[in-house]
C-alpha cells in the first residue's frame, strides 16, 4: 500500500531534493524530461515499478530491443540518488526516485501534477526478455497495445491517455521511418501520415544512408510542452509514430479510442486530468513494499549482501 507520506519522518527533504535535480537536468536539456516520464514508464511494465530498467548487465532490460540507444536519462537518476544518499542514506528507492521524478518532468513541462504515491521498493533482477515481450512496440496495432496494458492491469483511456506523454520528446528515425518511403510494400507513404508532415520528416530520415539516429518531436509544434496538442494532430493525421496515429485513424474496429483523441483534443483539462489519473494507475502496478525487494545504494547494482 502505497502513501504519499512514506518518507515524511525518514526523508522529509526528498521532493525538494528529486525536483532540484529534476529541474537542473531540464535546464540543461528540455527533452530530459520526456527521457525521465518515459523511463518510468518502462520500468512499471516489466515487473512492475522496481526500478529492474537502471539495472547495467548486458543480460538487462536496458539491451532489450525498446531500450537500447532509446532510453535515456540513467545519469540524472544517478544524480538524483548520490543526493539522496547524501541527504538520508539507505532510505528512498530507486523505483520510487523514477517515479517521483518523472511527476516533476511533467509539472516543470508545463503539464499537470499529482501527489506521488512512495514506499516502492527495488527488485532484484531485470531481465531483457520481459522487457522485449512487455513493452509496447510503435508497430503495434491498437488492439495489440491494449492488449499489453491490459496484461499490467492497465484500461484503454490509459492506453489514450497516457500515450498523451507523447505531447514531450522525440523519436528516432528508427521508430517511424517505415511510414515514409513504400510503407508495407504499396509503393506510396503511410496514408494516414499528413503529406506536408511526411515530406518534413523525409528530410530528417532520408530515404538512403543519413544518420538512423536522427530524431523529430514526437509532437510537432509542441515539443517542449505538456500539453493536448498531440491529440489535435492526430485528429490532423500529424502523429509521428504509426502507434500514435493508428488510436485515431485504426479501421480495426478501436471507436473507443478514437473517442477518446477526440475528447482530449477537444479537452486540455480533460486529458490533464485522465493523464493524472493513469499514472497513478501505472505507478501502482505490482509494486514490491514492506520487505519485499531492496533498497539499493546505486540504482545500477543490486546490493551486495
Ligand atoms: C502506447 C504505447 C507506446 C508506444 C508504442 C511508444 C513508443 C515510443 C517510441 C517508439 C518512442 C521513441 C523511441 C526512440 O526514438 O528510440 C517513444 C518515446 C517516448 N515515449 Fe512512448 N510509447 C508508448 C507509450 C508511452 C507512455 C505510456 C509514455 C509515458 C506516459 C510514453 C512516453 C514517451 C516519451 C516521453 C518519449 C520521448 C522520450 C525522449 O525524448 O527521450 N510513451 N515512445
Ligand atoms: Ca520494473
Ligand atoms: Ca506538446
Amino acid at each position: 500500500q502505497l502513501t504519499p507520506n512514506f518518507y515524511s519522518r525518514s526523508c522529509p527533504n526528498v521532493l525538494g531534493v528529486v525536483r532540484r535535480e529534476v529541474f537542473k537536468a531540464l535546464k540543461n536539456e528540455m527533452r530530459m524530461g520526456g527521457s525521465l516520464l518515459r523511463l518510468h514508464f518502462h520500468d512499471c511494465f516489466v515487473n512492475g515499478c522496481d526500478a529492474s530498467v537502471m539495472l547495467d548487465g548486458s543480460d538487462g532490460e536496458k539491451f532489450a530491443l525498446p531500450n537500447l540507444n532509446s532510453a535515456r536519462g540513467f545519469e540524472v537518476v544517478d544524480a538524483i540518488k548520490a543526493a539522496l544518499e547524501n541527504e538520508c542514506n539507505g532510505t528512498v528507492s530507486c523505483a520510487d526516485i523514477l517515479a517521483i521524478a518523472a511527476r516533476d518532468s511533467v509539472l516543470l513541462s508545463g503539464g499537470p501534477t499529482w501527489p506521488v504515491l512512495l514506499g516502492r521498493r527495488d527488485g532484484l533482477v531485470s531481465n531483457q526478455s520481459g522487457a522485449n515481450s512487455g513493452l509496447p512496440s510503435p508497430f503495434d496495432s491498437v488492439d495489440q497495445i491494449i492488449a499489453k496494458f491490459n496484461a499490467v492491469g492497465l484500461n484503454t483511456t490509459d492506453v489514450v491517455s497516457l500515450s498523451g506523454g507523447h505531447t514531450i520528446g522525440r523519436a528516432r528515425c528508427a521508430t517511424f521511418s517505415n511510414r515514409l518511403f513504400n510503407f508495407s510494400g504499396t509503393g506510396a507513404d503511410d496514408p494516414t501520415l499528413d503529406q506536408s508532415l511526411a515530406a518534413q520528416l523525409r528530410q530528417v530520415c532520408p530515404a538512403s544512408g543519413g544518420d538512423g539516429n536522427a530524431t523529430t518531436a514526437l509532437d510537432p509544434n509542441s515539443t517542449d510542452v505538456f500539453d493536448n496538442h498531440y491529440f489535435v494532430n492526430l485528429k490532423r493525421n500529424r502523429g509521428v509514430l504509426s502507434s500514435d496515429q493508428a488510436l485515431y485513424s485504426s479501421d480495426a474496429g478501436q471507436a473507443e479510442t478514437k473517442a477518446l483523441v477526440e475528447s482530449f483534443a477537444a479537452s486540455g483539462p480533460l486529458f490533464k486530468i485522465a493523464f493524472v489519473n493513469s499514472m497513478i494507475r501505472m505507478g501502482n502496478i505490482v509494486p514490491l513494499t514492506g520487505s519485499a525487494g531492496e533498497i539499493r545504494t546505486n540504482c545500477r547494482t543490486i546490493n551486495s549482501s
